[in-house]
């Protein structure tokens, strides 16, 4: 998800010679340095001299990491965390006091500048802090700001919402071969109906309970298949996968890796 802004801000045209890095893998850093022309530091370097820091580990590294920079933090600057679950209380309950704290939940279609990331602030951030944390996600997507309490159905909904997305195709290309077509058809019906149906969404700004019933003839293919995926009890798996993924991100915030 790091590397995903990293390129973001690349694509966007924003200066990236004065961002510094904080990578602990030497291969790894090579590899940053060379693509994307930024520096590579310890964590520390990067807390001491930077005005805004994005914190991209895993949620059951994040302590060890705040442990680690703490000290080099100092009031006034930002601390921009993407991590699923961490709460801007338990950041803040680990830096400086004064250190501004955004908690975002960002999405990897960032990757080509069509991300959702939904951000929050802390208790010690200023509207100029906020705007900051929404100026660096928009640079690969939409934002919105939202109130911290609804972070952990975000990360359900968009945050982990590319994964469903992807399994339906999955599932629907895996369907087309099944019922005899070459895999590369399949695959090219699938991903081009996904597009299509995804810009209708946003471009008509029709409900998308009108849009089904569009392509739903009176004893149809269509209504064939839904009465299918209502006996399948679809829509109450979507329910039931979505509270996990709630579930899963309020137990990471309470320390349950
Ligand atoms: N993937 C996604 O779709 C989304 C992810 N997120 C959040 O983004 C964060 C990262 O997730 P993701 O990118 O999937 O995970 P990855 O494991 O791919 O990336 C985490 C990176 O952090 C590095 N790292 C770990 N500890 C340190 C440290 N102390 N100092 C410097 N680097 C460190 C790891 O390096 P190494 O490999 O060497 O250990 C790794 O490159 C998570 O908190 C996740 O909740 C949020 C929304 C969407
Ligand atoms: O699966 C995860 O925990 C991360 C957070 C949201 C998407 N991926």
């Amino acid at each position: 998800m790091g590397e995903t802004l990293l390129s973001g801000l690349v694509r966007a045209g924003r200066r990236v010679d004065h961002l510094l890095v904080g990578e602990k893998r030497a291969e790894r850093a090579s590899e940053l340095e060379e693509r994307y022309g930024v520096a590579v530091v310890s964590n520390v370097e990067a807390a001491r001299k930077a005005d805004t820091l994005a914190l991209v580990v895993k949620p059951q590294d994040m302590g060890d990491l705040l442990d680690e920079i703490a000290s080099a933090l100092r009031p006034g600057q930002l601390v921009v965390s993407l991590a699923a679950g961490i709460t801007t209380a338990f950041i803040e309950a680990r830096v400086p006091e004064g250190v501004a704290v955004v908690r975002v939940m960002p999405n990897t279609p960032a990757l080509v500048d069509e991300g959702m990331a939904a951000i929050s602030p802390g208790s010690h951030c200023s509207e100029d802090h906020l705007a900051e944390a929404e100026a660096l996600m928009a640079s690969v997507g939409k934002v919105l700001r939202i109130p911290e309490r609804q972070q952990d159905a975000v990360t359900a909904i968009s945050g982990s919402g590319p994964a469903y997305i992807f399994y339906v195709v999955e599932s629907m290309i895996e369907a087309g071969v099944h019922l005899g077509l070459p895999r590369s058809t399949a695959s090219e019906l699938v991903i081009q109906t996904l597009v299509g149906s995804g810009k209708m969404l946003r471009e008509t700004g029709t409900h998308p309970t009108v849009l089904r019933e569009q392509v739903t003839s009176p004893a149809g293919t269509t209504a064939a298949a839904l009465r299918e995926l209502e006996v399948h009890k679809v829509r109450a798996a979507f329910l039931a996968a979505m509270e996990a993924a709630r579930d899963r991100s309020r137990a990471l915030a309470e320390g349950n890796g």
